[in-house]
This record gives C-alpha cells, structure tokens and sequence, in this order.
C-alpha cells in the first residue's frame, strides 16, 4: 500500500535532491515527497491527507499527508515546537478545544472522516484513548480510576441504585478493573491495595494506571505524549515494554524526544521538522540506519534540534 503524498513541487521521478532558498537567502534541503512515502502490510488505522493546522497566524502544520498502520507503534519525532503534539491532537480532535487553532484537510479512521460535522466525539474519544506526558490520575482509589471510563458510559452501572434496579456490575466491573490492571503491567503491584488512593503511587505506576484507564473504554488506539519524560529509567523501561505490547492489540502513536526511545520501540516513525512539515516517514530502522533527507540524518546524529 502506498500512502498519500504530501504536495511539495520536488523531483520525485528522479528521487535527486533539490534544494530552495529561504527569505534570508539560506539554502534548504526541500521535501522530496518519495520520502514520506511508505509501504507496508496490513491495513491503515489513520489516514491522513493534506492536513494542515493554525493557531492564528502561526501555521503549525503544512501539508501533512501519511498513513498509519492499525496494531504497531508509531513514532513520532523532531525538535521542539515542530507539531508533534498538534499532529497527535489531530487524530482525535482534542484541537477542537483550543479557540486558536484551525484545521483544514482530512483524517480518517478505520476510512471514518473524524472532521465530519456529525463525528460523535464522545464516541470518537471512546476509540482513542490518549496518555499525557505527566501522570495524571484522578484523587479516587485505583479501582475507581479504572472504571472511571466505563460507569461514566453507562457500560458499568454499579453502586446503590443500581443494586436497588437489579443492574449491579460488581462482578463484571472486579474483572475489567483486574484485566485493565494486568493489561497495563501493574497488576501484581496493586491488586492488594485497589482501594488505596492512586496518588500514593510512584509515578511509574500512576502512567500506568493512566494507561489502564485508557484501556477500561475498550479503545482502538492509544495516542500517547511523551508518557515516560517524567519517569526515571526504570519507569520508563516498564513503560516501553508495554507500548510494544500494546501493540499487539492496539494502535498506539507516540511522540517523544528520546530517539534512542523511538528506535527501540517503534515500528515505524514519522520525522517531523521545523515549519511543521513531515519531512521523512518509513520503518524506525530504515530511519535511523538510512535516513533518505539530509536533513533527518543532521537531526538524528546530533548535528541540530
Ligand atoms: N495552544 C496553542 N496556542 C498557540 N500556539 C500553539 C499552541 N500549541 C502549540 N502551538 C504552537 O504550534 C507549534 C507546534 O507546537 P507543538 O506543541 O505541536 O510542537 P511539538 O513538536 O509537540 O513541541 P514540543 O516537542 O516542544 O512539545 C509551536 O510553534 C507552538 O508554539
């Protein structure tokens, strides 16, 4: 499957590299689309064509056009302030919140257009489910942030009114919470204290717990930002073990800094470079052993970013 190609005017039938010249007069590796282009098995999760995003005046995106593949790890890279996290807003709409931002173009999910007047967000935010960058549990017990999700859905109806109507999940909601729980990798380090308050958790455990109750509302994605820069090495080696078995089961994208991060989880990763642009997407090894843009080889080895 090829994916769509971002509409920069290079030379892509001769795959040279060409070069043009910003208002200062400095010369600048230009996109050549063949670098975004990427084939792989199986089906796309996203499909992303021409996407571009504003906070006022300030274009945050240009041009965007990749598609993602369901059930593996996308990484998402590039030096501060160039749209990782206005990217990973996009997939579920999460920038409709911010006044200042305006998306044009088009994401598909599962070939669903998510910018559709009618997209049920709450649904669409059911199917994603996303982890932020620093740990972010509710001030309840462990139990009751996992099945947050799911009693505020209705899916679980549990405590005195549904005992007195005959619809108490108890039983149903003690299994979600466990298999959450042992999805997330914190089972065995919690099951005895499931009433205990998840703020007396380290922060390790608090990601994921936030993994867990991402997973309570059955989503088909995991967006996740960053979710290991606040944790030590250890921490975050859990966390890394679990996104790549996440994997199996879900699409999780994920922006972070740490490229050495990217390279050992990822299937694929997306670079992402100064002016918003996607300059280079293909296999995580591909990228990092052969970077086709200049560009990208400058950025991954040190030489800026
Ligand atoms: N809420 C916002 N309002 C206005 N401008 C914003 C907003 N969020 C992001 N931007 C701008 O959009 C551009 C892209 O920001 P974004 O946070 O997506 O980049 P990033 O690559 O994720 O950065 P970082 O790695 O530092 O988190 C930046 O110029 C940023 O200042």
């Amino acid at each position: 499957m090829t994916n769509a190609i971002s509409e920069h005017d290079s030379d892509a039938s001769t795959g040279i590299e060409t070069a043009s010249q910003t208002t200062d007069g400095e010369s600048v590796e230009e996109v050549d689309p063949e670098w975004t282009e990427y084939d792989f098995e199986g089906e796309a999760k996203f499909t992303v064509e021409d996407l571009n995003v504003w906070y006022g005046d300030d274009h945050a995106l240009t041009d965007i056009s990749m598609e993602i593949p369901e059930n593996s790890v996308t990484a998402l890279i590039g030096p501060s302030g160039c749209g990782k996290s206005t990217f990973l807003r996009c997939l579920n709409r999460m920038n409709d919140r911010i006044t200042a931002a305006r998306v044009e173009g088009s994401v598909r999910l599962d070939g669903d257009e998510v910018y559709d007047p009618n997209t049920n967000l709450v649904e669409l935010r059911k199917r994603i489910g996303q982890v932020f960058q620093s740990p972010n549990p509710f001030p309840k017990s462990i139990r009751d942030n996992v099945a947050y999700g799911p009693r505020k859905h209705g899916d679980i109806e549990k405590g005195f009114l549904a005992r007195l109507l005959g619809r108490d999940d108890a039983d149903r909601e003690a299994e979600l919470v466990e298999r959450c729980l042992r999805g997330a990798a914190l089972w065995e380090e919690v099951s005895d204290r499931l009433d205990d308050n998840a703020l007396g958790l380290s922060g390790g455990q608090q990601q994921r717990l936030c993994i867990a109750r991402a997973l309570a509302v059955d989503p088909d994605v995991i967006l996740m930002d960053e979710p290991a820069s606040a944790l030590d090495p250890i921490a975050t080696s859990k966390i890394e073990d679990l996104v790549e078995d996440l994997a199996q089961d879900y699409t999780v994208v994920i922006v972070t800094h740490n490229m050495q991060q990217a390279a050992r989880i990822s299937d694929q990763t997306a670079v992402f470079l100064t002016g918003g642009e996607l300059v280079e997407y293909g296999d995580t090894d591909q990228i990092f052993e052969n970077p086709r843009s200049q560009r990208v080889e400058d950025y991954i080895t040190g030489k800026f970013g």
